[in-house]
C-alpha cells in the first residue's frame, strides 16, 4: 500500500504455536483419552516491517484468524515469541501493556457482530478513549467527530445506533474505533469479506488512505487473493497451521513457489470451462484436521507434485495412485468383504483361503487402481494385497512404505531465510537430488 517504507520490523513473530484443547469431545472425556489439541498455529515465524502491509492468506481453517489474535495477545499463546517494537509482547504487564493495547488495534470481519447494537456510533468509537482516559469529555467528543468524518460518515451521525447503518458504514464505524487510540499497527480480519463487491474497493482505498496518513502498518488476513494483490506489499501463505510461503506480493503472484500458493492461484475462478476443469483438480481433496496432520509436508497429501524416491520411474500420476492406496491400507480403510461378486470370496475371519488368493488380489487390484503400473510395481502392489488377503494389514502397509515413502512425508520442510522462501522439498536437498530424474508435473 504505501512506498515509504523501512526495513524495520515493527513485529517480529517467532515460532508462535497456539493449540486449543477445549472442544474434545465427552466421549474422549469418559473414556479419559489423552486430549488431542487443535494444532491451529503451529511453529509461525516472520516479521511485518514498518508502514508495510503484510498479506496473510490460505484456505478456511489454517489458522489465519487465531494467528492475528495470538500475535496481539488477545489469546494466549501455546509456545513461541512476538516482539512488538523490540518488546516481548507476552512478558508486558501494567502500564506497558496498556500502551501495547493502544499501539495494536484490530478490525473484525463482521462488522454487525464487532459493534454493540445497544451503543450510539458516538458510544462505539468513544468507548476505547473513556477506557484509556485519553483528554477531557469535550476532546475526546471533537475526537470522534473527527474520526468520524475522517472514515467517510458524518458528524451528524454520532447518536444513531448500528442498525440504523449499512454493512460498509458499519465497517467504516469499526475502523474510526479501531483508529482512536491512534495505533501504530492494525490487525484487518477480513475486513471487506462481509461487503458488497462494489463497497470492498471503497473500504480498501480508505484503509489505504489512511495508512498513508497515520503511518500505519498492517496485517491484513483474507482468503480473497484479489484483495490480497490489491493491496498487500508482501504476502505470507498459510497452510494448517504453517506458513509454507512468503514474499513480495507481485513477485509471488508471478512466480509462486509453493505447490499449494501454485494451486490456490489457480483455483481463482475464471471464465472459461477448460480453467475452471483444471482448478478442480489443482486443489482436489479436503484440508486434513489440523489435530491430526499429516506427517512431514502437511500438503503432501493433496500435492499434485510430491516427490517420489529417485530410482522409482514412474509418472506423478501413478505414484499419486499408489500413495493414496498406501494410505488406506495404512488407515484400514479398504472394504474386503466387498471385493468380487456377492458371497464370490469367503471372508469369515478376515482372511480369504489359501486357493482364493490370487482371484482375491487380482478383484481387488483392479478396484483400487485405475492405472496400469510397469510391471515390478505390479509385483510390489500384488504382494501387499495378498498380505491384505490374510488379515496382515501392517506388513502390507510396511511392505509399501519401504518401497514407496516420499521425503514429502518423511521430514517437515523449514521455511527458510531470505526475500522469498517456500517451504517445500523441490527447493530443498531433495530438489538437487530430484533434478534430472521425472518431470515433477
Ligand atoms: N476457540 C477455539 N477452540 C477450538 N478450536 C479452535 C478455536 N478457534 C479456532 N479453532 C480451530 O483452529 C483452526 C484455525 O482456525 P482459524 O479461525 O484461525 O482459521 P482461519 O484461517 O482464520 O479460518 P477462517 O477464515 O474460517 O476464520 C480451525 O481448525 C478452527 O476450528
Amino acid at each position: 500500500m504505501s512506498t515509504d517504507r523501512s526495513e524495520r520490523p515493527l513485529v517480529r513473530v517467532d515460532d508462535l504455536q497456539k493449540y486449543f484443547w477445549e472442544q474434545d469431545s465427552i466421549l474422549d472425556r469418559l473414556l479419559g483419552d489423552e486430549p488431542v489439541p487443535v494444532r491451529a498455529v503451529d511453529g509461525v515465524s516472520f516479521e511485518i516491517r514498518e508502514g508495510e502491509t503484510l498479506g496473510l492468506v490460505g484456505e478456511s481453517g489454517c489458522g489465519k484468524s487465531t494467528t492475528g489474535e495470538t500475535l496481539l495477545r488477545l489469546q494466549e499463546p501455546t509456545d513461541g515469541q512476538v516482539e512488538f517494537d523490540g518488546d516481548n509482547v507476552y512478558d508486558l504487564s501494567g502500564s506497558e501493556l496498556t500502551d501495547f493495547r493502544r499501539e495494536a488495534q484490530v478490525v473484525f470481519q463482521d462488522p454487525f457482530s464487532s459493534l454493540d447494537p445497544r451503543m450510539t456510533v458516538g458510544e462505539t468509537v468513544q468507548q476505547p478513549l473513556d477506557v484509556h482516559e485519553i483528554g477531557t469529555d469535550d476532546e475526546r467528543r471533537e475526537r470522534v467527530r473527527d474520526l468520524l468524518e475522517r472514515v467517510g460518515l458524518s458528524a451528524d451521525q454520532l447518536d444513531r445506533y448500528p442498525h440504523e447503518f449499512s454493512g460498509g458504514q458499519r465497517q467504516r464505524i469499526g475502523i474510526a474505533r479501531a483508529l482512536a487510540l491512534e495505533p501504530e499497527f492494525i490487525v484487518l480480519d477480513e475486513p471487506t469479506s462481509a461487503l458488497d463487491v462494489s463497497v470492498q474497493a471503497q473500504v480498501l482505498n480508505l484503509l489505504d488512505d489512511l495508512q498513508a496518513e497515520f503511518d500505519l502498518t498492517y496485517l491484513l488476513i483474507s482468503h480473497d487473493l484479489s484483495v490480497i494483490r490489491h493491496v498487500c506489499d508482501r504476502v505470507a501463505v498459510m497452510y494448517l497451521g504453517e506458513i509454507v510461503e512468503i514474499g513480495p506480493v507481485q513477485e509471488l503472484f508471478d512466480d509462486p513457489k509453493h505447490p499449494y500458493t501454485q494451486a490456490l492461484l489457480e483455483s481463482v475462478p475464471r471464465a472459461s470451462t477448460d480453467e475452471r476443469d483444471r482448478d478442480r483438480e489443482t486443489l482436489a481433496g479436503d484440508v486434513p484436521s489440523p489435530r491430526d496432520p499429516p506427517s512431514g509436508c502437511r500438503f503432501r497429501t493433496r500435492c499434485p507434485q510430491v516427490i517420489s524416491p529417485e530410482e522409482l520411474e514412474i509418472d506423478q500420476e501413478t505414484y499419486r495412485e499408489l500413495m493414496t492406496l498406501r494410505e488406506r491400507v495404512e488407515r484400514r480403510d479398504i472394504s474386503l468383504e466387498t471385493v468380487g461378486d456377492e458371497d464370490q470370496f469367503d471372508l469369515d475371519d478376515g482372511t480369504v483361503p489359501d486357493e482364493d488368493v490370487p482371484a482375491f488380489v487380482e478383484a481387488l487390484r483392479n478396484r483400487l487402481l485405475d492405472t496400469d503400473l510397469p510391471a515390478a510395481h505390479e509385483e510390489i502392489v500384488e504382494r501387499a494385497l495378498a498380505e491384505l488377503a490374510r488379515g496382515n494389514w501392517d506388513e502390507a502397509a510396511a511392505q509399501l512404505r519401504e518401497e514407496y515413502e516420499s521425503v514429502c512425508e518423511r521430514q517437515n520442510p523449514d521455511l527458510g531465510n531470505g526475500g522469498h522462501p517456500a517451504a517445500c522439498h523441490l527447493y530443498g536437498e531433495a530438489a538437487d537430488r530430484h533434478e534430472g530424474t521425472e518431470p515433477l508435473q
